[in-house]
């Protein structure tokens, strides 16, 4: 997809509407230039002024480039504003489409490039596309009054800019092959750009690792970008540089040589240095915006790639709100799920896991580290799909179309959660009163204060925002809760709380409670205890 296809995706009327106005005002600029050639040719010692009526055609043609120009302008403004507006959605909207596992195979680098990097990119060329139509169009209707001046003239030129031109474009196909490697190396630096603000602790720590760190993987990505960057810009600038030398050869060629060659009135000579010099101006602008563009192609097609790769694996989405859902069974028959990082042969896989889950059940789910805890919680929680094997609620098998209904069922804290500062999508008519009571229940009301939905801060403990983590979980009130080592963060006092009162608690309340713990001192609390190893449930 190219910038125009993009604009005429986005609306086709407008691009026509502001095609047409631009046109029109560049053809206002060329036919001024020829009234002024026309005018000048017309003053002579017997008239020493040009005749009022080209002076008031002058003005009138002067206003209509103004209007058609700002009409232009202004339409493809706000018509590229909108593009851009719905590009930012539409790829946010392909990420939260795209199913967990197809996300972390991607990594969060990339897509943090493309909805920042390749977005502003193509903001940037959009900006541009105003004053590349109406110059199109002046350069147009340009060439059409030389070709009435003369069309012999008008095909040398034109066979001599073509020349030019085909230079031109070689060194800007070197520039977009460089802008290409440049947004590759775009990915990278992110990646580091990650590190340093996720790993901000480790590097500070450790000199030495800070150090090692800088130079061999930031400052290398960093250099290789820089030099992408300085060698487009100079295939850039020479293109520039070319382009502007070869209006001036061709001025010398007309001013000194076409003479020998043809006889030519002053009218003709003065028309084609007139109009070139004033064509100058547009052609140098467009030549100035061409890496914007080159670089807006180069995103566009990283924006392609990531959408198809996103689209592909798109997950069916269902506007629901199932909180007051209830469930009779779930059960999971000979799943599994497999991690095939790309390039890698070593894999790891969950299962076959047999699995029945009722309402009023604690489940622990215990093992050592890396033994498929997580994992199996995201095949429960219907967040990655099985590879093999069947996920059933109440008899019926979740599959692609029920995924994210099946979904609903569930109010998770992850190990890696993630606390929003308002109660995003919970519509509770008391609210802040709910809010209020959880507060005091989980300890936090000397910290925390709740206004119409919002959490006074965020900015707590680790083991205060699972707290937090843990009340959004109460509010959402749907029939089964997943933790993820919840409790790992929390105080002995607070920890007995949690697996001697808030567990049972809910477990009356009839919810089916997932719990991953290293806590074996409250494992005898648990209706079963599946112990995990290798990826296979060893013991239930
Ligand atoms: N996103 C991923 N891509 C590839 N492999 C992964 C990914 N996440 C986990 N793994 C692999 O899967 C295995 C199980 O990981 P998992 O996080 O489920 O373990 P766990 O039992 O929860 O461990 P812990 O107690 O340390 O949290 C690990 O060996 C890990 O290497």
């Amino acid at each position: 997809m190219n910038l125009i296809e993009f604009l005429l995706k986005a609306a086709w009327k407008s691009v026509v509407a502001a095609a047409i106005t631009g046109s029109i005002s560049g053809m206002g600029s060329a036919a001024a230039i020829a009234l002024i050639n026309r005018s000048i040719s017309q003053i002579t010692p017997q008239h020493p002024q040009a005749p009022p009526e080209l002076l008031w055609g002058f003005l009138g043609l002067v206003t209509v480039v103004l209007v058609t120009n700002l009409i232009s302008q202004f339409l493809l403004v706000q018509l590229a504003q909108d593009a851009i507006y719905k590009l930012r959605l539409r790829i946010s909207g392909w990420i939260l489409a795209s199913p967990l596992q197809h996300l972390e195979e991607l990594g969060t680098n990339r897509l943090l490039t493309t909805l920042t990097e390749d977005i502003q990119s193509i903001s940037s060329a959009v900006f541009s596309v105003p004053t590349l139509c109406v110059n199109a169009a002046i350069v147009v209707a340009s060439f059409a009054y030389l070709g009435w001046l003369s069309i012999g003239v008008l095909l040398g030129t034109l066979t001599f800019m073509a020349l030019s031109i085909a230079l031109v474009q070689l060194l800007i196909n070197q520039a977009v092959r460089l802008f290409t490697e440049a947004r590759e190396e775009n990915d990278a630096l992110m990646k580091h750009f990650q590190a340093i603000t996720d790993g901000i602790k480790e590097l500070k720590l450790h000199s030495q690792r800070r150090e090692e760190f800088l130079q061999e993987d930031l400052q290398t990505t960093a250099a290789n970008l820089r030099n992408y960057r300085i060698g487009s810009q100079r295939a850039i600038s020479l293109s520039g540089g070319i382009g502007e030398l070869s209006f001036f050869i061709l001025l010398g060629l007309l001013v000194y040589g076409l003479p020998h060659v043809q006889t030519v009135s002053s009218e003709l000579l003065s028309g084609y240095v007139l109009t070139i010099s004033y064509l100058m101006r547009p052609i140098g602008n467009t030549l100035a915006i061409l890496p914007n563009l080159s670089q807006a192609g180069v995103a566009l097609r990283k924006i392609d790639t990531l959408g198809l790769s996103l689209a592909s694996r798109a997950e069916m989405q269902a506007r629901t709100t199932t909180s007051s859902a209830r469930f009779k069974q779930i059960e999971i028959r000979q799943a599994t799920h497999i991690y095939q990082l790309a390039g890698e042969e070593k894999t790891f896989t969950l299962g076959p896991i047999d699995l029945t889950i009722e309402p009023g059940e604690l489940i622990f789910i215990v093992g050592g580290n890396g033994s498929g805890k997580s994992t199996l919680a995201k095949l429960i929680t219907g967040l990655y799909a099985p590879d093999s094997g069947e996920v059933r609620l109440d008899g019926t098998v979740v599959d692609d179309l029920h995924r994210e209904l099946y979904r609903q069922l569930f109010s998770t804290v992850f190990a890696d959660f993630y606390l929003f500062d308002r109660f995003v999508g919970l519509q509770l008519d008391d609210g802040d009163a709910q809010a209020k009571m959880y507060l005091e229940k989980l300890q936090l009301t000397h910290k925390v204060a709740i206004e119409n939905g919002k959490l006074s801060t965020t900015a707590l403990s680790q083991g205060q925002r699972k707290r937090l983590a843990l009340l959004t979980a109460y509010l959402e009130d749907r029939p089964i809760y997943l933790f993820d080592e919840w409790a790992a963060d929390q105080d002995p006092f607070f920890r007995e709380i949690f697996y001697q009162q808030l567990l049972p608690e809910l477990k009356q309340r009839g919810k089916a409670i997932l719990v991953i713990s290293h806590d074996d001192r409250y494992f005898h609390l648990a209706d079963r205890l599946l112990k995990l190893d290798y990826g296979k449930i060893v013991r239930e």
